[in-house]
């Protein structure tokens, strides 16, 4: 259990390079930008990978400009009461664009083809017949009228399937765990499969937009390959540890998949014929890039100097409106008689209670209470030393 009362001038730390906009929604008084800080306040990441990382006592909130959590310790930081952000959407579109972009450029040979002409260097005037000569081992296959496997109906999946419809395309998406705000974003023309196996055995063209988890990894293995359509193009613009590379070898080699393009390469893959790899462009545009650091730092900045919490991906959601009043936060695990245990300690100093809320999310839970009177500063300490006394209460925070 750790105590920590906010100073005035915050550290942000980043391990990436965060767009310059959303650096300035800190404002200079009350922020310093610190990439050497030791124990910041905050730490902004994209894809660095913080695994190995140890944190220091002083550090609130991790804030991932991007959608992916799996290069953070999440469970670390929530047995720490370190708040983990991301930015749901904010480079969807980007990751959408170049799916589809990839769609048409893996089936017209695209790839393959710019390589070829670019190796006809130095063959002079010769170059336009060789090309004339050489065009016809590249020819290709149209989208229009294929079937497109969407696994993962989130913010990206759901843009690509909604998209690829006006590519003529026919749709197919699968994903249990669909929010019901997707659930009404997406066109009533997309088919919805009833488990993967119906991707699988219809698809022309799979894409997967999933987070790797433990469900998740591995989830394109021998046994998915084998129900797949002969010669079906994969594309992985997701996390590498999705697919079973082992399998996807074979599977390649046979020609049980005919392409599979992906952004996330490694030395085996650049091994692997028909295995198309980009350097981990789907979030690498200007917009994205401004899109994501500006969430990012704005929910820190939101958290940092009023408790309130959107888009964390370990403790919940709340919101309470800030008065500027003292306002007592707590993460705590959600077990019964906590709110009681807490507002207990607060009154007998005889502190009233303005305003409170209590969130939970699975075993967690995060409350936060607005002190209604100027309160003496002395009494926090005191106060915040009990409230850490209570079994089941991870941290404390008074702002
Ligand atoms: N290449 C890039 O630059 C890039 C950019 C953004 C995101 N990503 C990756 O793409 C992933 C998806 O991003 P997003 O913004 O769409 O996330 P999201 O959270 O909006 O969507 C993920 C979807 O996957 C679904 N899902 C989870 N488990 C599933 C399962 N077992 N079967 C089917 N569906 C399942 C969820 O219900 C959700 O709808 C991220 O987690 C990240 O790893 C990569
Ligand atoms: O999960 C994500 O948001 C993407 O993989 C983007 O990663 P990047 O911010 O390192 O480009």
């Amino acid at each position: 259990m750790t105590t920590i009362t906010l100073d005035k001038t915050k550290r942000i730390k980043t391990l990436n390079h965060i767009a310059e906009v959303g650096l300035a929604i800190f404002n200079e008084e009350d922020y310093t930008i610190d990439n050497e800080a030791n124990d910041p306040d905050a730490i902004v990441v994209r894809s660095y990978p913080m695994h190995n990382m140890a944190f220091g006592g002083n550090l609130k909130a991790i804030a991932r400009a991007g959608a992916g959590v799996n290069n953070i310790p999440v469970d670390t930081c929530s047995n720490q009461g370190i708040v983990v952000f991301n930015t749901p959407g904010a480079n969807a579109n980007a990751v959408k664009e170049l799916v589809l972009t990839s769609i048409m450029a893996s089936s017209r040979n695209l790839f393959n083809g710019v390589d070829w002409v670019k190796d006809l260097k130095g063959k002079g005037e010769e170059v336009p017949q060789l090309v004339e000569q050489g065009k016809k081992q590249f020819v290709g296959r149209e989208a229009k009228g294929k079937k497109l496997g969407v696994i993962g109906l989130g913010a990206i999946g759901a843009m690509v399937a909604n998209d690829a419809l006006n590519l003529d395309m026919d749709v197919i998406g699968f994903d249990p765990y669909i929010s019901v705000d997707t659930a009404w974003e997406l066109s009533r023309n997309i088919k919805r499969a009833m488990s993967l196996g119906d991707v699988f055995e219809q698809a022309d063209f799979i894409t997967i937009h999933v987070p790797l988890t433990n469900e998740t990894a591995g989830m394109l293995n021998r046994e998915a390959f084998e129900q797949m359509k002969p010669g079906v193009h994969i594309l992985n613009f997701s996390r590498g540890g999705l697919v079973d590379e082992d399998a996807l070898e074979v599977a390649l080699e046979k020609g049980r998949v005919g392409k599979y393009i992906t952004d996330f390469p490694n030395d085996r893959l650049l091994h692997m014929e028909n295995a198309i790899t980009l350097p981990h462009l789907g979030a690498s545009t200007i917009e994205s890039e401004e899109n994501c650091a500006r969430m990012a730092t704005r929910q820190v900045r939101d958290f940092l100097e009023t408790g309130n919490i959107k888009n964390a991906v370990n403790f919940p959601n709340a919101f309470l409106p800030y008065t500027g009043k003292r306002r007592v936060t707590v993460f705590h695990h959600n077990v019964p008689n906590m709110l009681g245990q807490i507002s207990a300690i607060i009154s007998k100093r005889g502190l009233n209670i303005a305003a409170m809320i209590n969130k939970s999310r699975g075993d967690l839970a995060y409350t936060m209470i607005d002190i209604d009177e100027k309160v003496n500063g002395d009494v926090i300490p005191g106060m915040e030393a009990e409230i850490n006394t209570i079994e089941d209460v991870i941290r404390i925070r008074t702002i």
